[in-house]
């Protein structure tokens, strides 16, 4: 694990103008690399994202049997005979959701463990999807890590029936992998609502199909995959769109413009939803040649928004609406308290000890702005609870936040990064 490692957060003196190059997606990384593993040919990841959460997917992969190995700025999947092994999560939820439906397929016992959080984070509706599936795991009962799932060296596959409803990466992981199950996949969605996070399941289910999987949708809730050869190839990387979230946010915050090279034009990342969600706070938003250009005024208009499809977004969607004009309401996001922590107690907490006024709803959080004071911004090992830590600092003089060292997970170099932004 990272050493904790305190931070000052520093202010913004004036408005911030800058383009900020952003590394690879983690979710196109991950998705990419997993089946890479499973493909019948080696894959080249172009310009992948390296940092804690792929870190871990890579040595996940060669402890399985993978190769994976370093071309300048690619890598280089080359597939292996799929063996048993120990498999350290870290705090991924996608290598803790991804690698055990892989493991089924490996011939020998892979034990999966990770950080004191993962082993908080839901994992029974898994663990009953790959038992579905035909996969053996030795849980003790826990529904959590530490599990062994016990490979045979193939999976039946056939017809799985979960309640999604705590993480879409439930979906993706039985999904990843299905391929090579000997019937495939019927998976079904039991829950009320929809799956959250619907972008990332069409993510999953577009790499697929670009490595010539067939997946059928036949309804909402509901997805085929059939067996077949997982082609190899070249995959080039998106930039990771949500972590431009924060240094979009500085724009704003600052009245200021933010540039990121690099934006797609079409894309599943739940981080495009960036454009409208700041336009809608007052964002002049302007897909240009240099890269998608956000600009604020300096104040930040309030918002009501449903978060369901993109709960990810939230940390710095609530830091901005606790610098914002008016109350906001973030709403849909239950799922969240099942993230590296639980994201809505923990955003209420830290606002709230720095004066703020935020009620705390069982799927969301109304944020009401008034003036805060400076303190410490506990960041509960969480990446993106740190980086909003980071964008309330930007008006608030005096935030520490306790672990700038956890952003490590998605961002190799956040810190350096929000400084040379912020030109220091
Ligand atoms: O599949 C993925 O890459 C992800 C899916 C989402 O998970 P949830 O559906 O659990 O929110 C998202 O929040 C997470 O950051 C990444
Ligand atoms: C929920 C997140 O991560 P994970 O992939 O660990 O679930 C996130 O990055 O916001």
């Amino acid at each position: 694990m990272h050493p904790a490692q305190p931070w000052p957060a520093p202010t913004a003196d004036s408005a911030v103008h800058g383009t900020v190059a952003l590394p690879g997606s983690k979710s196109l990384t991950n998705r990419l690399l997993v089946l890479a593993a499973v493909a019948e040919s080696p894959t080249r990841l172009v310009a992948p994202l390296r940092a804690r959460d792929t870190l871990l997917m890579a040595g996940a992969l060669r402890s399985l049997g993978a190769e994976v190995s370093d071309d300048g700025a690619d890598w280089v999947v080359t597939p292996g005979a799929l063996r048993g092994g120990d498999v350290d999560t870290g705090l991924a939820g996608t290598v803790m959701r991804f690698v055990p439906p892989v493991a089924g397929l490996a011939a020998g016992d892979v034990a999966f463990d990770g950080d004191a959080y993962a082993r908080e984070r839901p994992m029974a509706t898994l663990l009953d999807g790959l038992r579905q599936a035909g996969i053996e795991v030795n849980d003790a009962g826990r529904g959590r890590l530490p599990f062994v799932v016990r490979g045979t060296g193939s999976v039946p596959g056939g017809t799985v029936r979960v309640d999604a409803s705590a993480s879409s990466q439930f979906v993706s992981g039985l999904l990843l992998a299905a391929p090579r199950y000997d019937k495939g996949i019927e998976l079904e969605h039991s829950g009320d609502g929809p799956v959250p996070s619907q972008p990332h399941v069409e993510m999953t289910v577009q790499v697929l199909r670009a490595a010539g999987v067939e997946v059928e949708t036949p309804a909402p809730g509901r997805w085929t995959v059939v067996p077949g050869p997982v082609a190899g190839g070249d995959r080039p990387v998106e930039p990771d769109l949500s972590n431009a979230a924060p240094f979009l946010a500085a724009a704003l915050v600052t009245g200021g413009s933010v540039t990121v090279p690099g934006w797609p034009t079409s894309t599943t990342q739940a981080g495009d939803a960036l454009r409208a969600l700041l336009a809608a706070m007052g964002a002049d938003v302007a897909s240009t040649d240099a890269g998608l250009v956000v600009r604020g005024t300096g104040s930040v208009a309030g918002f009501d928004v449903d978060l369901h499809d993109v709960g990810e977004l939230t940390p710095t969607l609530a830091a901005l609406a606790a610098l914002a004009d008016s109350p906001s309401t973030l709403r849909g996001i239950a799922h969240l308290r099942g993230h590296e922590t639980d994201r809505i107690a923990a955003l209420a907490a830290e606002l709230t000890a720095l004066g703020g006024d935020v009620t705390e709803e069982p799927d969301g959080l109304t944020i009401r702005p008034r003036p805060l004071r400076g303190g410490t911004w506990h960041a509960y090992a969480d990446h993106r609870m740190a980086t909003a830590g980071a964008v309330v600092g930007l008006r608030v003089p005096g935030i520490e936040v306790d672990d700038i060292a956890c952003t490590s997970k998605t961002l190799p170099d956040f810190p350096g990064m929000w400084s040379t932004l912020l030109g220091g």
